[in-house]
């Protein structure tokens, strides 16, 4: 650890996140010389003179290929190593402090090659010529088609769904991100409620109940339906989402709503306690991101809502709609429906099949073949493999390459809690945004903007960030799922997934807020070295991404003059500049760590931000647990992504079982979510909770 250890002096005067920086005093640039090790060369830098006599014998730290972690632990937990350093100027002032920090060049595991297996990706057409006016809708409908949506030839998706459901017919439907299902059953809804007769009022309560994720998805379905609905004012749109005062949407329920759209949870808050809503009217059932509803997340909210409109409403036509319907769960989910269609854009070229059945690693736990999922054609992929240590710098460079030196990008950076899209947006606004003139005061970057989206967020400032977003020319939105499922939002040129997903699936509705209705995008996905395994998961769904190397994503640091090392770079041999690349990533991050440890308070944000990593990291369903083990995870390594100088003493996270462990509740989630799918649309809560207690799989099931 001593070999990792870097000194450096800096001014301790640096306000918590949001307040002026210290002066460029306390940078890794200043720190001392660093010995090559292991083939790494370190960046040029003063000298270090190690005191004598403090240090224990080291550990051997050769990289292991068990994973990073297993190889790093032997390099922490050891005390610190008192050194001097000498400033850049030649000079320390006697008052000032030592900080120690490890290089972050040094002792990581080695990247490896990443082999993606040759894929076909699976393809779906976007759009069709066949235009809207094909169907027998209703002419306003058209007009309000072609004149307030702007749309007016259909997509595959509308062209396959609206003909079905105009029909009466239920329909399972998959295709792909960004293909137009809103419209594909928002058009035939309309059509067929603007055509009742006798004409619909207002107080015939729901006709349609529409269910979604996420209230920013409830918002963004409501707009839509008061779209298409202009030309028939009779017929009235709500929409009913948490955070919002119950009271309001209590009166407006009572008024009368008949297109009803909700997140599951406010729904059943207000059939058990507003009394306020009768189901005896409703034609239409309409489970939008169908797989993330019949989760088991959503499974006790839905069964609620399912017992309240069966109670006693007519026949209605039941549509559940995804880019990541499963074949098993829509199979599933269709026994319970009336003689379903099954509407699948895509095909799976024969191939791909081949392929797929070649890649091992690629199936299901229960032996089936993975299921493949279409991503879009003009989507760009690629995954970057990071040591833990340098993962903050990346991201940065890469915001820094896209957003300040590449004008008009707009990117998405999907994290995996809320603590940490806090820490990181207030730490790049702090860090990236700032900009020393000659008095080192801090000016705002206009080009960066940085905005926030999670689950911990008031209401009212959730909407206020995804209006912002949505209307913004360019900016950088950090968020967790909450934004990964449906979402529309215009002019998303990259989709970062810093923290990998928990199942492909969410994989493939992240990547899918971009590249949206034939336009293009990209997207990138971090992995450390021991997460490469994942890119054999992706493939085994058809999904194939290139490789983009981690000196590219830093290369940017080159442009910046903020991070300038000592300046030998005008000596252009490679070895130079390879040298200046990593002095000015160590700059950067010294800036980072020099804001974290501003304060107690800043240390503690950064220590909760790394806990609440740690938390999730322990999330991952078992199946992947092979790639995503916390125990293959190195502390310090994380701490110092979170701009963390030691790894935190007695964070507490939930224990997990050892990999290969024998898991009893290997695939129970998918048991869950298949067995309640069953129940979908059919039973009485009293047959479904007769079933429960006898803890038996239904005999068609077998
Ligand atoms: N026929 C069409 N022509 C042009 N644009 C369309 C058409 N239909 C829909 N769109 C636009 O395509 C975009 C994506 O539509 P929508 O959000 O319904 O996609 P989706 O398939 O539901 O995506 P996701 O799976 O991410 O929820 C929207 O901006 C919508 O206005």
């Amino acid at each position: 650890m001593a070999d990792d250890l870097l000194c450096i002096n800096i001014s301790s005067s640096a306000a918590f996140f949001g307040s002026r920086l210290s002066s460029r005093d306390g940078r890794a640039a200043k720190a001392g010389k660093r010995r090559a090790d292991g083939g790494i060369r370190e960046v040029p830098g003063a000298k270090r003179r190690r005191t004598p006599g403090v240090l224990g014998p080291q550990k051997n730290t050769t990289p292991s290929p068990a994973g990073e972690g297993r190889q790093q632990r032997s390099a922490v937990g050891k005390s610190h190593v008192r050194t001097t350093d000498r400033h850049r100027d030649g000079q320390r002032g006697p008052d000032r402090p030592f900080i120690k920090t490890s290089s972050l060049f040094r002792n990581n595991p080695d990247v490896p090659d990443i082999h993606s297996p040759a894929v076909t990706q699976v393809k779906e057409k976007v759009f069709t010529s066949d235009s809207f006016e094909a169907l027998d809708l209703h002419p306003h409908l058209l007009a309000t088609l072609d004149k307030v949506l702007h749309v007016t030839s259909m997509t595959s998706v509308q062209r396959q769904t609206i003909p079905v459901l105009m029909a009466g017919k239920d329909a399972v439907v998959r295709s792909q991100t960004g293909s137009g299902k809103t419209l594909a059953y928002g058009v035939p809804v309309v059509q067929s409620l603007q055509a009742a007769d006798p004409k619909i009022k207002r107080s015939d309560g729901p006709l349609a109940v529409i269910m979604v994720p996420t209230r920013e998805l409830a918002k963004q379905t409501f707009e839509i339906f008061q779209k298409l609905l202009k030309p028939f004012t009779w017929i009235v749109p709500g929409v009913l989402m948490g955070g919002e005062k119950r009271k309001a949407e209590k009166a407006r329920l009572r008024k009368g709503i008949n297109i009803l759209i909700s997140t599951p949870g406010r729904l059943v808050d207000h059939i058990k306690n507003t009394l306020s809503i009768a189901f005896s009217a409703v034609r239409w059932l309409i489970l939008d991101e169908a797989d993330r509803i019949l989760d088991l997340g959503f499974e006790k909210d839905l069964t609620v809502i399912l017992n309240a409109i069966n109670a006693n409403g007519p026949s209605r036509q039941n549509v559940l709609l995804s880019a990541t319907l499963t074949e098993g769960l829509s199979r599933l989910a269709s026994i319970s429906m009336k003689d379903p269609v099954s509407i699948q854009v895509s095909e799976i070229p024969e191939e791909s099949r081949a392929t797929l059945s070649k890649i091992t690693v690629a199936k299901a736990e229960d032996g089936q073949q993975a299921d493949s999922f279409a991503v879009p054609e003009n989507l760009q992929q690629h995954a970057v493999v990071v040591p833990s240590k340098l993962r903050l710098v990346c991201l940065a460079a890469f915001i820094l390459s896209k957003c300040k030196f590449d004008k008009g990008q707009k990117l998405i950076v999907f994290v995996s809690s809320c603590e940490v899209v806090e820490f990181l947006c207030t730490l790049f606004t702090t860090v990236l945004c700032g900009q020393r003139d000659a008095s080192t005061t801090l000016k705002h970057h206009s080009a960066l903007n940085f905005l926030r989206l999670h689950g911990n967020m008031k209401q009212e400032e959730r909407m206020d960030v995804f209006q912002e977003f949505s209307h913004c020319r360019s900016g950088v939105l950090i968020c967790t799922d909450v934004a990964a499922r449906g979402l529309d939002l215009p002019q998303v040129t990259w989709i970062v997934q810093y923290n990998p997903p928990c199942s492909v699936a969410e994989y493939v509705h992240r990547v899918g807020r971009t590249a949206r209705i034939g336009t293009r995008g990209c997207s990138l996905l971090f992995l450390t070295p021991s997460e490469v395994a994942y890119m054999d998961v992706l493939a085994s769904h058809s999904i194939s991404l290139s490789e983009m190397k981690m000196e590219t994503l830093l290369s940017v640091l080159m442009k910046d003059e903020r991070f300038k090392g000592r300046g030998k770079w005008n000596n252009k041999s490679a070895q130079a500049l390879e040298q200046e690349l990593r002095e000015r990533a160590t700059v950067l991050q010294s800036d980072f760590e020099n804001v974290v440890h501003a304060s107690e308070d800043s240390v503690q944000t950064a220590k909760k931000a790394l806990q609440s990593f740690l938390r999730a990291y322990t999330t991952y369903p078992s199946s992947a647990k092979h790639i995503f083990h916390i125990r293959s995870l190195h502390l310090g390594h994380a701490a110092k992504s979170f701009g963390l100088r030691d790894a935190p003493q007695g964070l507490v996270t939930k224990a997990t079982k050892r990999p290969g462990a024998k898991d009893k509740t290997k695939n129970k989630e998918k048991r869950y979510s298949e067995q309640f799918a069953y129940f979908f649309f059919v039973h009485s809560s009293c047959e479904y909770l007769k079933e429960q207690e006898n803890h038996r799989t239904p005999a068609s099931l077998t």
